[in-house]
């Protein structure tokens, strides 16, 4: 091959950007603070061997994840040596960007201890944990059912005799099934299960179950663990032992049972704390909204790739005597930029989100539980559509990076296949999606009570005027304005919201209602969610916006992010009598000058994201474009390009040729 020069063939692309790179890259991290951990971070681990990322897909699954166990003890030994904060520790684990049993530790074992353990009980197990002197997962999900927690059959009956519990799986479908980090790492489990005292059931618990010894990691007797097995796609999910679980009478302390929302006394009598019965779901809404940050993160970083590898391909027609760049077609165009536009909207509702939830954590610690409907409303239906729209969206970056997206050296299959799992794991969406309609119903329906709606769903008290303003666009600028584009959104959201509701009050038992109308009540769902994201992009731009046309480029992606979801969701619009069909046309024109107004900036609206190629791993989204080359050194590496001659050659294919040699002689 030949001998490659170091160009950067990207460069006249990114002279073309119209704004201050380097503002928006620390719009993006959050702040300056922020943007330099997330570099210092990133390089430290591309520049790390250990860290080596490159040969996942074709490891076998043992071979997968005892590189995984090599990784982690390489990360915690750096993280001790370079006495890293909390904050560099998660960055680091992010670039290192591989699912690991040590996730499920400090993103569930953890908070569940430090939400539904009571002081002591925090005193005792978190300083071990914070030395990973255990290892711990969160034991929720069994065989038969995970959606419905309040369905869990394992049982923790308590013995007053011995002052213990007796952790048991009474049936097959009772058998812990899916918690991460459970299948070969974690010494520890906090274990949901049924409380039973004097043979009454009193709902489900927390209990912290120890699994494994801490001397030779043998399982405990009564203990019954192990892999679940492959999942989907190479690599992937598959470097992370989520694992099954059955227990035979295990006995533990009474005082390993979370006693912050239960108390059970010396005498077995159960006490019900004066907290919400639903902070048991505490670290699901937790982690629910990490996932939304994490989201944007996945999504920017397909878009990155279909992006910048948009403007090395270039097929058919003629730009200056070269082909034309296949991101400088209109179709490349819509259906790249709405996705560039979420990339960004996703990451300010999710920083939004981050602050939500620290404010209920401290009101909760205040004892204020007011916000907590709403927080769960938020975080679950935020992280439903978050998740769907990345899982969609990387395949269709996928589509977009043509046929070389479909190579593993792409990136994106990889990507894809440890995304997906998302849209199920911390809730199915759809699921969750029935939580906020349940929300929003509950909310329309005590509207006449005085109660008065809170937070996101303030606009509801605008009610009146939501369900007949007719919206204000009456020349295409218009649709640049984000008081029409919010009242819009607002408007969709009550009149489909006041639709479902009439029609559920027509069921005699509201549950036959929720039953037969559960896909509406998922589109008013979608509906409200998508009005969040929208308002919290406008009021991310009404905040101060530092650097030279950085607010510019913003307002644009604002625009795009709200009317392609008009685009996508015209029948919501036309059948509520939001927008009239000329005022959708227009949209569609505003559209498309978006595009070309966002077409300069794109490659450096994904540099803005600042990842290293490491990170991205991927030959189409390399930095410099150098595309070509390095996809057939990719292909070179490949072990089935090892020999000339394949292996198996003499077993099946000569003698198939020789066989067919005799054929054509007859
Ligand atoms: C190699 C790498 C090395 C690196 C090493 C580096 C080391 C150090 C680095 C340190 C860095 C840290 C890194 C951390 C990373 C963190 C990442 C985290 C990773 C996460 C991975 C995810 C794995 C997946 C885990 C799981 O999936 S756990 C299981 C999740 N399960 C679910 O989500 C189940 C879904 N079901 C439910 O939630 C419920 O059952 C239901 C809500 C659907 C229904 O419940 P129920 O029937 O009880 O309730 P109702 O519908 O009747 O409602 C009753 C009322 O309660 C309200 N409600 C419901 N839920 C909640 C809630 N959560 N909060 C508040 N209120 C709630 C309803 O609204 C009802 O209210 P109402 O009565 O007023 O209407
Ligand atoms: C990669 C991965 C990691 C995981 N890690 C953990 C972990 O660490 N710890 C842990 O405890 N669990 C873990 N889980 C389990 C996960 O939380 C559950 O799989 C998830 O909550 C979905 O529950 P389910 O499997 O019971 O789905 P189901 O509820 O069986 O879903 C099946 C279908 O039924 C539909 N459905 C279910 N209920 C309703 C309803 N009421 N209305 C309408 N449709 C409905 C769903 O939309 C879906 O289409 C993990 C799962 C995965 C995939």
């Amino acid at each position: 091959m030949e001998a490659e020069a170091a160009v950067d063939y990207l460069v006249d692309e990114r002279s073309k950007a119209q704004f201050d790179i380097d503002a928006m890259k620390i719009i993006w991290a959050g702040g300056k603070h922020e943007f330099e951990v997330s570099d210092r971070m990133a390089r430290l681990v591309a520049s790390d061997p250990v860290f080596r990322k490159d040969n996942r897909a074709i490891l076998d699954r043992k071979e997968l994840f005892k590189n995984t166990l090599r990784k982690a003890a390489h990360a915690w030994k750096r993280i001790i040596e370079l006495r890293l904060s909390e904050q560099e520790a998660s960055k680091l684990r992010f670039f290192v960007d591989e699912p690991a049993y040590t996730d499920l530790h400090w993103g569930m074992f953890i908070p569940v201890i430090k939400g539904q353990g009571t002081e002591e009980q925090r005193k005792k197990w978190l300083p071990m944990a914070y030395r990973m002197q255990i290892i711990g997962c969160y034991a929720q999900t069994e065989l038969g059912h995970g959606s419905n927690v309040q369905g869990l059959e394992t049982t923790a009956t308590f013995d007053p005799e011995l002052d213990e519990f007796v952790i048991h799986s009474p049936t097959l479908t009772s058998s812990k099934w899916w918690p991460g980090g459970l299948g070969r790492a974690s010494t520890h489990a906090v274990v949901f299960a049924r409380l039973i005292t004097d043979g009454k059931d009193h709902g489900i618990n927390g209990f912290i179950v120890q699994l494994r010894s801490l001397d030779d990691h043998l399982p405990l007797p009564g203990i019954i663990i192990g892999d679940i097995g492959m999942k989907f796609g190479n690599g992937a999910y598959n470097t992370m032992d989520n694992g099954f679980l059955r227990f035979d009478h295990v006995r533990i302390p009474r005082d390993q049972m979370l006693m912050r929302v239960k108390q059970v006394t010396r005498e077995g009598k159960v006490v019900q704390s004066d907290v919400p019965w639903q902070l048991l779901y505490g670290t699901m809404v937790y982690v629910r909204q990490t996932i939304v940050a994490d989201a944007s993160c996945a999504l920017s970083r397909a878009v990155c790739i279909a992006t910048r590898y948009s403007a090395v391909r270039r097929q058919f027609g003629s730009q200056n005597g070269h082909e034309t760049q296949v991101i400088d077609y209109r179709t490349q165009q819509s259906r790249l930029f709405p996705l560039l536009a979420s990339a960004y909207a996703f990451r300010f509702v999710g920083e939004w989100l981050k602050w939500l939830y620290m404010d209920v954590t401290q009101r909760l610690q205040a004892r204020d539980f007011s916000t907590l409907p709403e927080a769960h409303a938020c975080t679950a239906g935020l992280k439903s559509l978050t998740t769907s729209v990345t899982a969609d969206a990387i395949e269709e970056c996928r589509k977009l990076c043509g046929g070389h997206g479909y190579l593993c050296s792409s990136g994106l299959p990889e990507l894809f296949a440890v995304y997906v799992p998302a849209c199920t794991y911390e809730g199915d969406n759809i699921v969750l999606l029935l939580q906020v309609a349940r929300f929003l119903m509950k909310t329309v329906s005590q509207l006449g009570s005085g109660e008065r709606p809170v937070g996101t769903t303030t606009y509801l008290l605008r009610l009146e005027h939501l369900l007949q303003c007719p919206c204000d666009v009456q020349g295409a600028e218009d649709w640049l304005k984000p008081d029409v584009v919010v009242q819009l959104f607002e408007a969709r959201s009550a009149r489909m919201t006041v639709a479902c509701a009439k029609s559920l009050s027509k069921f005699s038992k509201p549950e036959d209602g929720f039953m037969d109308l559960s896909a509406d009540l998922v589109s008013v769902a979608t509906a409200h969610c998508q009005l969040i994201v929208v308002s919290k992009f406008v009021e991310k731009l009404q905040q101060d916006i530092p650097g030279e046309g950085v607010k510019q480029q913003l307002e644009a992606l604002c625009s795009i992010y709200a009317l392609s979801l008009l685009k996508k969701h015209l029948g919501d619009f036309l059948s509520t009598s939001c927008i009239t069909s000329k005022q959708a046309s227009l949209a569609n024109d505003v559209l498309r000058s978006l595009y070309s107004q966002v077409r300069p900036n794109a490659i450096a609206l994904v540099d803005a994201f600042n990842y290293t190629d490491h990170f991205l791993g991927s030959v189409l989204g390399r930095y410099d474009g150098n595309v070509y080359p390095k996809l057939y050194e990719e292909a070179l590496k490949d072990p089935l390009n090892e020999s000339v001659v394949p292996d198996g050659y003499h077993e099946y294919l000569q003698p198939v040729l020789k066989q067919r040699l005799r054929t054509a002689r007859l």
